[in-house]
């Protein structure tokens, strides 16, 4: 599928401090590509510099056949991090307002209105004033807002925060649908379980830096090593001189043992020393919402996925 948007080292500093490294990134028709990163990592500045809200100190932005200077606004879709819509105005008459700075047809923007009113539980909702609408019902209304018009491109800024699981599955089945239709979706999010089903291919950033840019299944293939879970009274370091052993968690008697790649995990049970005091045992893989809080918090693993990626 060809490339809607194309980001390529981009650069970023507010006064002295580099908010965005160097980063490069396409989203493709009929993909999710989800920008994740912990709170403060830079995806909302990503985000604000392709949409012009921000100018890149270098790098260029490049959309299909559009460049920088003119940002094909009607073909883009944006929910920004920041929710609220004009407040003493009914619901449809924003819709349509928004439709027509969008250059889309009346008609057409009214009967999609009335179909995704219905499709997220707000029929009904369209003659009343946008104020007295719940936080969440708000949030739907503006996300109907920025799919109305039809757009190439979907920039979804933290689609999911500060939704119930309902509406947020209502959220993670449009989008999904969306993409399957042929709009080229970029999803920030800092809810790595969320996005972790739903995504095509993800850009997780770090510190405005690159840490992994790729396909959902190849960066879970490359990065999902295994951990063994034991209850049992053991020393820590007694399981950290085990073969493979890149690190320990431990609490009481439950430690957590991370596995290097490409361990044989029958192996390496079978290696497990008699006095191991095993009441319970487990052996899974990481999830990717693991590798996020490592990456996060600092642990080692960040140094494995750097030097892979390297
Ligand atoms: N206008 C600004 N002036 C100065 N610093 C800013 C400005 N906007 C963002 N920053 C800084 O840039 C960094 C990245 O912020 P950004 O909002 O892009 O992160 P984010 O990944 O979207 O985080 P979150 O998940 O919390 O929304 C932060 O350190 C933030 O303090």
């Amino acid at each position: 599928m060809s490339a809607i948007l194309t980001v390529e080292n981009l650069n970023k500093a507010f006064k002295d401090k580099q908010v965005i490294d160097n980063i490069s990134f396409d989203v493709h028709q009929g993909e999710i590509m989800a920008i994740l990163g912990p709170n403060g990592a830079g995806k909302s500045t990503t985000i604000r510099n392709i949409m012009g809200i921000l100018y890149p100190d270098a790098g260029r932005i490049t959309f299909s056949n559009y460049t920088n200077n003119s940002i094909p606004r009607h073909k883009i879709g944006y929910l920004p991090e920041e929710r609220g819509l004009y407040k003493n105005v009914k619901v449809m008459d924003i819709l349509l307002y928004l439709a027509e700075l969008k250059d889309y047809p009346l008609d057409q923007a009214k009967q999609r209105a009335l179909d995704y009113l219905k499709k997220f539980d707000l029929e009904g909702k369209e003659k009343v004033n946008v104020d007295e609408l719940s936080k969440g019902m708000g949030q739907k209304v503006q996300f109907i807002a920025s799919i109305l018009h039809e757009p190439e491109l979907l920039i979804l800024d933290e689609p999911f925060s500060g939704l119930d699981p309902v509406s947020q599955e209502l959220f993670k089945q449009e989008i999904r649908q969306l993409a399957d239709n042929g709009t080229a979706i970029l999803l920030s999010s800092h809810q790595m379980n969320l996005v972790e089903e739903m995504a095509d291919r993800l850009f997780l950033i770090h510190r405005g830096k690159k840490v992994i840019y790729g396909h959902m299944d190849e960066v879970k293939k490359e990065f999902a090593n295994f951990k063994c879970t034991i209850h049992g009274t053991n020393k820590k370091e007694e399981l950290e001189q085990l073969p493979h052993v890149q690190r320990v968690e431990q609490e009481n008697a439950h430690s957590i043992v991370y596995l290097y790649k490409d361990i044989d995990p029958v192996q390496w049970l079978k290696q497990l020393p008699a006095t191991l005091d095993v009441q319970e045992l487990r052996l899974d893989r990481i999830s990717l919402h693991e590798i996020f809080i490592d990456i996060a918090t600092g642990k080692q693993l960040m140094q494995e996925v750097g030097e892979a990626y390297a």
